[in-house]
């Protein structure tokens, strides 16, 4: 049975920074918004990126001042200084607003406001997105009552004192946005078949350069062999926004069959998932589990630069199962276009392969993820 939460209580979310940590914190506050009478804000960083996505949420947003540990050594002291003011600005927030519950969605800018919510003995949850745990995440997990991860296999490891309580871990899936779900379950519906094959480009939240750069030098070497009118829907991120639309432009020239559709970043992704017979994206862990949620056939080219290659570890476990097919980024870019290449040419002839890639994919989705946590949340506070 599902417990509820008598009066009104704030639930905090904290952190983010990216929106592969926010959107699933999304996904769970509109949860617990249609399960129990609560307020909810997000505490967290002052990047755009996050600014953007509350923005258009409609949650409240407390922006600290930020610094990534990547500034650890490069500014050690302005990571100490934005630190701490974040710090103690939230226990201020904390003291007066007195929440329920604070949930850690993983990322640099969950670390102040979970360790502030720690000192005020505020029961404390975390959100794993990853395969492995993040930096911020395993430097909070002692001071957890409960962490959820998206992935069954995901270790978290604990020192033990005679003092130590571990939390508890409950595997929940990676929570999903309600439009996402909602446009999946209406998908044979909705979906018209298109006379233009459509491969959709993802760079995660911020998009990203180089898989920028790949695609764009395999189209202007491989679009030939491409049978019949191809649509790209490309997600640029702002940096690579301009360039990368002229360099369409060009090929638009050459290529007069290519329809070409380019924005730093898309508002309606659910449609151009559902859109798509062929995917090109990072290995994100929450683009993941939204790709796994519409059943995408998806090559995926990790961020090799991401942390302890989390990365690769996301994408090596939909790839073992058949559900997606990985393309390393090589440091000769050259072997990067000429793999990338090959592979979109080969699995736009091989329909039933993207077929099979499509249905390993979703049977990897964890439906009810965002739900899951959410009776987690409430069994928590009702404690
Ligand atoms: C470089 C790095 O370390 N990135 C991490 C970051 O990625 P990042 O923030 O890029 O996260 P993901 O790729 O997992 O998720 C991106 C999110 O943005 C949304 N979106 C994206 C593009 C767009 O045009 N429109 C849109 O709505 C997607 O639907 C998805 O919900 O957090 C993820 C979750 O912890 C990690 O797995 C990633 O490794």
């Amino acid at each position: 049975m599902t417990e509820t939460i008598s009066d009104t209580k704030l639930i905090v979310f904290a952190g983010g920074g990216t929106g592969g940590h926010l959107l699933p914190g999304i996904a769970v506050a509109e949860q617990l918004v249609a399960l129990s009478q609560c307020r909810i804000t997000f505490v967290g960083s002052n990047r755009s990126v996050e600014q953007q996505i509350i923005k258009s949420s409609g949650y409240q947003h407390l922006p600290l001042p930020s610094s990534s540990t990547s500034d650890l050594k490069r500014a050690p002291f302005r990571f100490l200084w934005n630190n701490s003011r974040a710090f103690f600005r939230t226990r201020r927030f904390l003291i007066r607003e007195k929440p329920a519950v604070v949930i850690g969605l993983g990322g640099f800018a969950s670390v102040p406001v979970v360790l502030a919510a720690s000192r005020l003995k505020i029961p404390i949850v975390l959100l794993e997105q990853n395969t492995v745990p993040g930096r911020a995440n395993r430097f909070l997990f002692p001071l957890s009552n409960l962490v959820c991860t998206s992935f069954a296999e995901t270790p978290f490891e604990i020192k033990m004192t005679r003092k130590t309580v571990i939390p508890e871990i409950v595997f929940t899936g990676n929570p999903i946005r309600k439009e996402i779900v909602q446009a999946v379950s209406q998908k044979e519906k909705s979906t018209t078949p298109s006379d233009k094959t459509s491969i959709l480009v993802l760079g995660g939240s911020q998009g990203a350069t180089a898989v920028n750069a790949a695609v764009i030098s395999m189209l202007e070497e491989y679009l030939d062999k491409i049978s019949g009118p191809l649509h790209m829907v490309h997600q640029t991120g702002m940096l690579d926004f301009s360039n990368i639309e002229q360099k369409y432009e060009l090929l638009r020239e050459r290529h007069p069959n290519l329809k070409v559709t380019v924005q730093p970043f898309f508002n309606d992704l659910k449609n151009w998932y559902l859109q798509s017979d062929l995917v090109i994206s990072r290995a994100g862990a929450t683009t993941l589990a939204e790709l796994a949620s519409v059943g995408c056939a998806t090559v995926l080219i990790p961020f090799p630069g991401s942390i302890r290659d989390h990365q690769l570890k996301n994408a090596r476990f939909y790839a073992d199962r058949g559900a997606a097919t990985i393309v390393l980024q090589s440091k000769e870019s050259d072997l990067t276009v000429r793999l990338l290449g090959e592979t979109i040419t080969a699995l736009l002839e091989e329909d039933e392969r993207r077929r099979q890639m499509r249905q390993s994919m979703q049977e990897l989705s964890i439906p009810g993820a965002a739900r899951h946590v959410a009776d987690e949340v409430v069994k928590l506070i009702a404690k």
